[in-house]
């Protein structure tokens, strides 16, 4: 029987494909294993399943001396060292199918937030000194007939794009390839130059992977290019931001708000980013329904069952 090492407490409900035919260990009585309690366990399982946040690197491996296959609980796996896996003969499955809607609509929900003041209103309203009543104080931006310029034109930007459009925006991307005619015909897609992105767009959402090259891709010279009107979303990866820069532009007002849900010190947030009001905070919940997250469970074990059985397609990243 395969011993299956889950690092993270996931439902029953989603694991059933796996029932009787796999061995699994998860956490019972808290969130998640430590990563000193992975490295412990590690030599005894055939198969890992890290949450997106748990960094599963060359130690990890290395001490894995069973470990055939990685199966990662998220589409994004910038927390595995791929090349590593690959040059070890370990196949990592990613979940690219549950994980689409969910994201997108987290991200079209906090760029009308941002936009729309949501999180501010609701803390003001709280408060003893109350929120502005007034016709013109505290107003936020429109949606409707506006620019959202998405960088990433993947599954979850293209999905963001259908929302966007049904709610009367235009759309505008870059991504490392120009999409096919008849997908940018289906969005009503203009493909830009990321600068003319950055300057042109009245929303700009991040979609992109985390990669070497993506790294820092929005920094201070990119801040320095949107409008000063402009939101900026991030629902990919907080170190595709240099956080500083951001602070920076937000405290200083170069740009309109920020509506984020990823962070590049995860679950660290820069104080001072607390402070402002001009920014939408969420703790990487894009996936994050119940309904969601069993799917998502559902879609990583049948990856497992795939590559043992052969019975479902598998999703693989190497
Ligand atoms: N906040 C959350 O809870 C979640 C975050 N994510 C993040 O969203 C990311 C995107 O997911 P999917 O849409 O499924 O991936 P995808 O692979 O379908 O789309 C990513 C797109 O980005 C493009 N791209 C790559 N490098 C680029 C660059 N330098 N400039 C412009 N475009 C570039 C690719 O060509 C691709 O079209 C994931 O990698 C993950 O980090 C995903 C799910 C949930
Ligand atoms: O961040 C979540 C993922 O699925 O990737």
């Amino acid at each position: 029987m395969k011993r299956v090492l889950i690092t993270y407490r996931l439902k029953p409900e989603g694991l059933t494909v796996l029932n009787d035919k796999y061995e699994l260990t998860l956490p019972k009585d808290r969130s998640f294993f430590s990563r000193e309690e992975v490295l412990e366990l590690i030599p005894e399982y055939d198969v890992l399943v890290p949450n997106f946040s748990f960094f599963t690197d060359k130690e990890i491996m290395d001490r894995g001396v069973n470990l055939e296959l990685i199966s990662n609980f998220g589409v994004g796996f910038n927390n595995i060292d791929v090349d590593y896996a690959t040059r070890k003969g370990i196949v990592v499955t990613n979940i690219p199918k549950t994980t689409r809607e969910p994201t997108a609509e987290f991200a079209f929900a906090l760029l009308l937030g941002a936009a729309r003041r949501i999180g501010y209103y609701d803390r003001k309203i709280r408060t003893p000194q109350g929120v502005s009543w007034g016709t013109y104080t505290d107003a936020g931006l429109p949606v409707f007939g506006k620019t959202l310029g998405i960088i990433g034109m993947g599954r979850i930007g293209q999905s963001l794009a259908r929302r966007a459009v049904a709610s009367g925006m235009n759309i505008i991307y870059n991504n490392r390839n120009r999409l096919a005619e008849d997908i940018e015909k289906q969005y009503s897609a203009r493909f830009v130059s990321k600068d003319e992105l950055l300057k042109t767009a009245d929303f700009i959402s991040l979609n992109a992977p985390s990669t070497p090259e993506t790294y820092h891709m929005i920094g201070e010279k990119e801040f320095n290019m949107m409008k000063q009107t402009a939101v900026f979303i991030n629902t990919a990866r907080g170190d595709m931001v240099d956080e500083k820069a951001m602070l920076k532009a937000l405290k200083e007002n170069r740009i309109w708000a920020a509506a984020l849900d990823v962070f590049e010190n995860e679950p660290h947030i820069l104080p001072e980013l607390l402070e402002l009001d001009n920014v939408l905070l969420a703790p990487h919940a894009g996936t994050k329904t119940l309904e969601d997250r069993i799917a998502m469970s559902v879609e990583m074990a049948q990856n497992i069952v795939g590559f043992y059985e052969g019975t479902y397609p598998i999703s693989r990243v190497n």
